[in-house]
């Protein structure tokens, strides 16, 4: 079967991390007899740099006539230092933002899995992660704060900015839904992230997760004050199941959550909605900071295609594959700088994927 994927190289180390993951697409398309075609599409600061907009109409559309999606990263400003100084619409990020929203991905799962062979490169005490931990961060990703209206003012001489955060219920049930299903396939607890001590929309998200969860008595709720969960996944990241949270704790949260698993170059993410296509991507940014020098991690972005080939296209076996052939690279000690450790062999970004190709048979 021929599957059409459109893929977004984007930003900083976005071209090399995508390169990387269609190594290992179609590598795993050889081995199984599926082909997958790819249809390249501009969006972030290339976009901006080619078109004059971060996302143009018709790669929207070009998006939304394929099976699934395959991105990078966006933003950064290497090389293009005047993106900083469009309005916030026109910048790298908005892409990410519109497609997210124009294709109606409101489901952002970032799978935080601690590999037994990257216990070294992780920060925490060897007593809090003995036995390793597997959670999910589960993100509502078309509303909140980073939807909201907002605007920049002067009154009087003096600068003002605001932000607004808005959910309705509706919004919150459909992604609560989608954390409770994800529970019930694994350990069938839900933590449910806000700050309903002080906001509003949390006060909602709070009550409305809880009439949800009716649905579900098979699947343990709680409830955490984003401050404290903070706290907690640094503590004792064990205690987690599913984490499921608006838009921009989110975002933070996963972040964090990559940390305690040995690098951000190692959290997957996949963005879905009511039907079979998804955005698959690294949870990562553009890495200005080493684009360009082979030293990115494409795991991350490997695992994210792996995350695909589940969700998107049902290819379980073939997924299990790919995250088989990594934990193996893992085991035989080769390691991106980002998550090297003492007596491992350091590689770079082509290498690495080199290697999980190689690994596939
Ligand atoms: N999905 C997306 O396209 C995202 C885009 N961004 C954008 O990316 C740009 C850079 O943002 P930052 O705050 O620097 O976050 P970042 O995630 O790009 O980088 C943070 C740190 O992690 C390192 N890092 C990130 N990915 C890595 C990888 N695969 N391997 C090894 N090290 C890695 C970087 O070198 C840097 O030191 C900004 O313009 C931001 O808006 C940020 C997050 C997500
Ligand atoms: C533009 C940002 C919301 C991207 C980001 O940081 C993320 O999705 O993790
Ligand atoms: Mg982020």
């Amino acid at each position: 079967m021929n599957y059409k994927i459109a893929l977004i190289p984007g930003d900083g180390i976005g071209p090399e991390i995508v390169r990387e993951a269609t190594k290992v697409l179609d590598k795993i398309g050889e081995l199984h007899g599926h082909s997958f075609s790819y249809t390249e599409v501009l969006m972030g600061g290339i976009s901006i740099d080619k078109t004059g907009v971060p996302l143009t109409e018709e790669a929207l559309n070009t998006a939304k006539a394929s099976d699934s999606v395959l991105l990078g990263a966006v933003g950064g400003n290497v090389g293009q230092s005047n993106w900083y100084t469009l309005p916030p619409n026109l910048r790298p990020e908005a892409g990410l933002l519109a497609i997210r929203k124009g294709l109606n991905l409101y489901a952002n799962i970032r799978p935080a899995v601690l590999f037994d062979e990257l216990k070294g490169a992780c920060p925490l005490k060897d007593e809090l992660i003995e036995g390793g931990f597997d959670f999910v961060v589960m993100r509502e990703l078309t509303g909140g704060l980073y939807f909201g209206e907002r605007h920049t003012t002067t009154e009087n001489g003096i600068r003002k900015a605001t932000d607004t955060l808005t959910y309705d219920e509706v919004e919150i049930r459909r992604i609560a839904k989608w954390a409770f299903e994800i529970a019930r396939k694994r350990n069938k607890k839900v933590c449910s992230v806000d700050k309903a001590n002080v906001l509003d929309s949390s006060r909602l998200w709070r009550n409305v997760v809880k009439e949800v969860a009716k649905e579900y008595e098979d699947v343990e709720l709680s409830d955490m004050l984003v401050d404290n969960c903070a706290m907690q996944l640094v503590k004792d990241p064990k205690q987690f199941d599913v984490i499921l949270t608006e838009n921009m704790f989110g975002d933070i949260l996963s972040d964090e959550a990559s940390m305690v698993t040995g690098s951000i170059g190692m959290l997957a993410s996949a963005s879905l909605g009511d039907t079979k296509l998804g955005l698959y991507e690294p949870s990562h940014g553009s890495a200005p900071d080493i684009a360009g020098q082979n030293k990115a991690n494409p795991i991350a972005t490997i695992l994210s295609v792996a995350m695909m080939l589940r969700y998107s296209f049902d290819l379980e076996v073939e997924a299990d594959k790919i995250e088989a052939a990594i934990k193996s690279v893992l085991q035989k000690g080769y390691r991106t700088i980002d998550i090297m450790s003492e007596g491992k062999t350091l590689v770079g970004t082509i290498e690495m994927g080199d290697l999980i190709v190689n690994e596939l048979v």
